[in-house]
């Protein structure tokens, strides 16, 4: 009686089951099981919205394939995180490459392999939250206060912690880069008052290279963000970019430090900006 109930529970609520194949079905409970483990150890959140296609009365082949879709991109978030902190955590090799009056310093290592990495410290007078705010939350405004980037389109949200995103570097004048684009996934992760951004490069069968540009690599590579008060952060940038295409590695290994400093200027009157009065604004 008890697994008929069940059963007709399961029919009325998930349609989609009904019409599953054996396999398919195995494959939605190992992957719910998945989902579930990484809630409870509180690497996902529930989803606050649901990505955009994803429906529960679609037929079960759809349905399997989303949420492996999510699983995906989920631990490929988690995984950038794990190895940018790996990155940042060896203490050897570093090397200063710059130090601004303002207190921003920047360090670079060589990885195996010979791509070299560079390391932004800075402090920014702003909370996490307003940070988080600005560089996750509001990713797609980014270009209106950084000039250095002309677009960026979040292409999927999921859940609230993981979003795959499309960025276009703009063409500035006096970089000797061209324009890029990116397709990465970016992941979020709070711990007590700290916060932790990572992203890596994705390819997407959806969104191949775009004509006309060069499709860069980014990551693993992470922000983090450490509060050291209420309104001061401690800022940590490690740029980890493949910018691809022929250039020479002393061009490539100038214009990225110069990037995450540009970076860090526009993001610091950005904050300015944002904390005077609208009828002070220019
Ligand atoms: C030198 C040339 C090739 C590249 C210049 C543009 C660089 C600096 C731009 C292009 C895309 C940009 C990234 C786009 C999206 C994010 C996610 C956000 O949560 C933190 C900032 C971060 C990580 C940006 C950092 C700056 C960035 C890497």
């Amino acid at each position: 009686m008890l697994p008929a109930v069940v059963k007709l529970c399961c029919g009325i609520s998930y349609p989609h089951l009904r019409n599953m194949a054996g396999l398919q079905r195995a494959a939605v409970a190992v992957i719910g099981q998945e989902i579930t483990q990484l809630q409870r150890w509180g690497w996902i959140q529930h989803p606050t919205r649901a990505p955009a296609k994803f429906r529960y009365n679609e037929p079960g082949g759809e349905a399997v394939n989303q949420m492996k879709d999510q699983l995906f991109y989920v631990k490929k978030g988690q995984e950038a995180l794990k190895k940018a902190l790996r990155v940042l955590e060896s203490k050897e090799g570093w090397k200063v490459e710059i130090t601004e009056s303002n207190g921003d310093v920047i360090y670079s290592k060589v990885m195996p392999g010979g791509r070299r990495v560079f390391r932004l410290e800075s402090v920014l007078e702003a909370g996490v939250d307003e940070l988080y705010d600005i560089l996750f939350l509001r990713v797609e405004e980014m270009h209106k206060w950084n000039p250095s980037i002309q677009q960026i389109k979040v292409l999927k949200h999921v859940g609230s912690e993981t979003i795959v995103t499309h960025e276009v570097s703009a063409q500035t004048a006096g970089n000797l880069i061209g324009q890029r684009d990116f397709v990465c996934v970016r992941h979020s992760r709070k711990y007590k008052s700290d916060l932790y951004l990572s992203g890596e490069a994705i390819q997407l069968e959806s969104f191949p290279p775009l004509a006309g540009f060069v499709r860069a690599e980014d990551g693993p590579s992470c922000i983090l963000l450490h509060a050291l008060g209420a309104k001061i952060t401690h800022f940590t940038w490690l740029l980890n970019m493949d910018v691809k295409g022929w250039l020479p590695k002393s061009i490539v290994n100038q214009a990225l430090p110069r990037a995450q400093l540009d970076f860090t200027q526009h993001l610091r009157r950005h904050l300015t900006a944002s904390a005077r009065p609208s009828w002070a604004r220019i």
